[in-house]
């Protein structure tokens, strides 16, 4: 291999250009290779060639990019592009087709989302018709996936329920500790039904924390929220940056996209079109005809 095939690679393995990673065969590796490209600590999300078919169509279509640990990254792109489906196959709510998604260089491609969840990546739902009826605060409680309380059988153990009670204990304490810190602590005897738009939102990003995850990945959070609300939502998010959460954002706002991320990842047509800082994306000629347009 030459020095620059070799500087190719670590400049694909940097995030230069993400999609030249699709091109290595792994048949044919040398130890450099394979070393250099082991994720960086820095990465804690890393997608290689991802691909999802529905039948005759493609979805996603060879897309890869790596996460920087606490930031807050965008992905962006036109209607169809992708993205949700993209999102869908990182959190294990569908199989991809090819490819792999790796958090921490551990292979998660294919888990179910509740093991991704407890590996530490999350994405936020919406709350549903169901979650609705119940309180804010029992939305909450029901939030952490594989906690040993969810498990009946082991509370009649001995031994094993005072885990258990300690745990129902300590999951309540970090319910309520997470609803003061996205301030809805006051709503939490409220049925999430009565909530407005805005404060759905910060329930559905304070159940998708109560996990304690490394990485979330957030679907359209501001769709609906005022403006007040939405400055609140973006300082928590900037606030949890800072202990080193790492973020995903889709989000079809391209304001709160260029002001807000350091990185946007745009997607057309299921591949990954631009990987750059926000103002450099405003200027790129390909996403500027692909997408943005008259919206920049
Ligand atoms: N479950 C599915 N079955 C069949 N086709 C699907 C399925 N989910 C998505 N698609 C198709 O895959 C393509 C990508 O859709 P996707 O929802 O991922 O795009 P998107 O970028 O999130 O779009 P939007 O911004 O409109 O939400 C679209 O053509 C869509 O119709």
């Amino acid at each position: 291999m030459s020095e620059t095939d070799t500087t190719d690679t670590r400049a694909a393995i940097e995030g230069e250009n993400p999609e030249e990673i699709a091109d290595i065969d792994p048949e044919e590796d040398s130890d450099v290779e394979r070393a250099a490209r082991e994720i960086p600590p820095g990465r804690p999300l890393r997608v290689d060639d991802l691909r999802m078919e529905f039948g005759g169509l493609t979805a996603v279509d060879g897309a890869g990019f790596a996460i920087e640990e606490g930031s807050l990254t965008g992905l962006i792109g036109p209607n169809g592009a992708g993205k949700s489906t993209t999102f869908d196959c990182i959190t294990g709510v569908h199989r991809p087709t090819g490819g792999s998604v790796k958090l921490h260089n551990e292979e998660i491609t294919g888990l179910q989302p509740h093991e991704i969840a407890a590996r530490g990546l999350v994405r936020t739902f919406q709350i549903t018709r169901e979650l609705q009826e119940m309180t804010v605060l029992e939305n909450m409680l029901l939030a952490p996936r594989g906690q040993q309380g969810e498990a009946l059988w082991r509370a009649v153990l001995p031994g094993v329920r005072r885990s258990v009670q300690a745990q129902e204990r300590e999951l309540r304490e970090r319910a309520w500790e997470t609803l003061e810190f996205f301030e809805i602590d006051h709503l939490a005897e409220e049925y999430a039904g009565n909530l407005s738009g805005g404060q759905r939102k910060l329930l559905e990003m304070a159940r998708a924390l109560l996990t304690d995850p490394e990485v979330v990945l957030l679907d359209e959070p501001l769709a609906g929220v005022n403006p007040t609300l939405e400055r609140k939502l973006l300082e928590r998010i900037d606030e949890l940056r800072e202990q080193g959460y790492t973020f995903l954002l889709v989000e079809h706002d391209m304001d709160v996209i260029m002001e807000n991320c350091e990185r946007v990842i745009v997607m057309h047509q299921g591949r990954v079109l631009a990987d750059d800082a926000p103002a450099a994306i405003r200027e790129n000629e390909q996403v500027i005809d692909a997408y943005l347009g008259a919206n920049v």
